[in-house]
């Protein structure tokens, strides 16, 4: 049987009227290396009534966006003049990530899906990492075709026994970098899964081994059948929802 995922969508203006979206290459991913359907989950204002829905999944995943969540979400500073928002986005994910991490549902999240994650779990963000102390410049340059922006670009430090280092088989892995925020100060309930060599948090999981919830800063998606690194998160994910899904049927 296929596992049912849920991905909730971005809110975008498209000429006059708003549009609830994911991008494909998130649904490809699904699909191709975790064989399951992707359901696209609105995000309107206010937040639509999920609970009887997450009965249903197997698994909720969160994509990464150009948008950034409201700072006033895990922190008392202001955002940035010309920082792009989607408070309706922020206001869906940030109570679905709670309601799934109570009911045991699996997560895989990916990029502003990591930061929805750490935000939702009392954790808190950099606005801006490559003005915050040692930090590289995690950013992509745009002007670069996207082989090149999707293209690996630093390595990664796994933690042993993670469930990182047991998909890359490895202590360190390379990854692609297109984010400009990432965690400052990590959730109560996650612990570190990767860093990058500046030190800053590259992925988390969950505290505890009863759930799969595994959030990394990277695309993982991008060219998924291409990167065994990359298939294996995403075949970790699919192992979690099979389990959680026979779970349920007993
Ligand atoms: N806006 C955040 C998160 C970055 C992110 O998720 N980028 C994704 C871009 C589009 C895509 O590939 O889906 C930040 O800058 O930290």
């Amino acid at each position: 049987m296929q596992n049912w995922v849920g991905v909730p969508c971005d809110r975008k203006q498209v000429g006059h009227h708003y549009f609830h979206m994911a991008g494909e290459k998130y649904l490809r991913a699904l699909r191709e290396a975790a064989d399951a359907l992707p359901l696209l989950m609105p995000s309107l204002e206010p937040p639509l009534d999920y609970w009887p829905l997450l009965d249903r999944l197997d698994g909720l995943f969160l994509t990464g966006a150009y948008s950034n969540i409201e700072p006033h979400h895990y922190s008392d500073e202001a955002s940035y003049p010309g920082n792009v928002h989607d408070p309706a986005r922020d206001a869906t994910t940030l109570s679905i990530v709670r309601a799934a991490v109570e009911r045991g549902l699996p997560v895989l999240a990916v990029c502003r899906g990591l930061q929805e994650v750490n935000v939702a779990l009392g954790g808190s963000l950099y606005q801006k990492v490559h003005e915050a102390g040692p930090f590289a410049d995690h950013r992509e340059n745009t002007a670069d075709p996207l082989d090149v922006q999707y293209g690996l670009a630093h390595p990664v430090a796994l933690t042993p026994g993670g469930i990182l280092a047991r998909a890359a088989n490895a202590d360190t892995a390379m990854v692609n970098s297109l984010h400009g925020q990432g965690i400052r100060d990590v959730a109560p309930s996650l612990v570190v899964e990767a860093r990058a060599p500046d030190g800053l948090v590259e992925a988390v999981r969950l505290d505890s081994n009863k759930q799969f919830l595994l959030a990394v800063q990277w695309h993982p998606e991008w060219k998924v059948l291409e990167n065994p690194f990359y298939t294996q998160i995403f075949k970790a994910f699919a192992e979690a929802m099979t389990a959680y899904r026979q779970h349920k049927a007993t």
